[in-house]
């Protein structure tokens, strides 16, 4: 038996077909949503996905504003950007390209957007918003996560999910939204000793390491919901996750690839968490 492909593609495809309808709404109103990218340094991973980003906002009928600087750039002018666009009523996003270079706080920047317009929800704001279970922006791609497996009809419920990863941005956010939707969670690390001991009682497993192709079938209960986070280099310089795919097909039901799986979704989930900040920024300006 082989996994059943998880297609990420299709379905972030499908959401921004939804996303594209409400935009149309918006543009009724003559609101155009906006998403202003922040992208410091040179880093040439990050400038691809800021240009895809770009892309699709303009393929949605959104608007979409880079604005790029050296990697030389102080803290300080990072911060007076991040109030202009907070000031900016044209502007209902505003996402600060991460890794920043290092004389840069990342926790300052993010503290400094204004969390109604967090959309990447990486605002202490909206993180505690989210572990309360209260209304926020959600994580891209933890929730690009959720919304693959709800596509799927994979219910969390009662069933032991093994994250691997603790980052701010992925790991912690996916095991709460998890835990949200009833699963048992364990939280994996580069500490955690016999991996594999782990791994191998997770009913959906969620890779987000770094390691090219580390998780093989060894890791991986029979039936599992293997979900890659991972985005590396192969030795031939090919995109590849941290789930060796091929390996892994005997063994999981259901697998997400690297391309096409979990990365398309995060950009869809951009666009939709744009298009709602918008949506409430209609609301409270309508005239009376
Ligand atoms: N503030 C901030 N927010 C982010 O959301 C953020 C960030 N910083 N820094 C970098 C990471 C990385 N990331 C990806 C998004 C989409 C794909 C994606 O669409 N990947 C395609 C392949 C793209 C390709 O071919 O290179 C896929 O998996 O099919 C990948 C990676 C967002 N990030």
């Amino acid at each position: 038996m082989t996994a059943k492909l998880i297609d990420g593609k299709a379905v972030s495809q499908k959401i921004k077909i939804q996303v594209q309808q409400r935009v149309e709404k918006l543009a009724q109103q003559e609101i155009i949503p906006g998403l202003a990218v922040v992208l410091v340094g040179e880093n040439s991973a990050s400038l691809t996905y800021v240009k895809n980003k770009k892309k699709t906002c303009e393929a949605l009928g959104m608007r979409s504003d880079l604005h790029q600087f050296p990697d030389t750039l102080t803290e300080q002018e990072l911060l007076s950007t991040i109030d202009e666009l907070n000031n900016d009523s044209k502007i209902h996003g505003i996402l600060v390209q991460l890794p920043l270079p290092k004389q840069i706080d990342e926790f300052k920047v993010i503290s400094a957007i204004s969390p109604e317009k967090d959309v990447d929800g990486f605002h202490p704001i909206s993180v505690g918003n989210m572990m309360i279970g209260k209304d926020a922006f959600l994580p891209c791609t933890p929730h690009g996560i959720m919304e693959l497996l709800a596509h799927y009809d994979i219910d969390p419920a009662g069933k032991h999910a093994v994250v691997i990863g603790r980052s701010n941005i992925v790991g912690k956010p996916i095991g709460q939204l998890l835990l949200q939707k009833d699963a048992t969670v364990t939280y994996c690390h580069s500490k955690t000793k016999d991996l594999a001991e782990f791994t191998k009682q997770a009913d959906i497993l969620i890779a987000a390491i770094g390691r090219a192709k580390f998780i093989d079938h060894t890791f991986i209960k029979p039936g599992a919901v293997v979900i890659d986070v991972g985005m590396n280099r192969d030795e031939n310089g090919k995109l590849c996750g941290d789930v060796d795919f091929e390996d892994v097909q005997e063994t999981a039901s259901f697998v997400t690839p690297v391309p096409g799986g979990v990365g398309p979704m995060t950009i869809a989930m951009l666009m939709d968490n744009t298009l709602q900040s918008a949506e409430k920024g209609s609301v409270q300006t309508k005239p009376e």
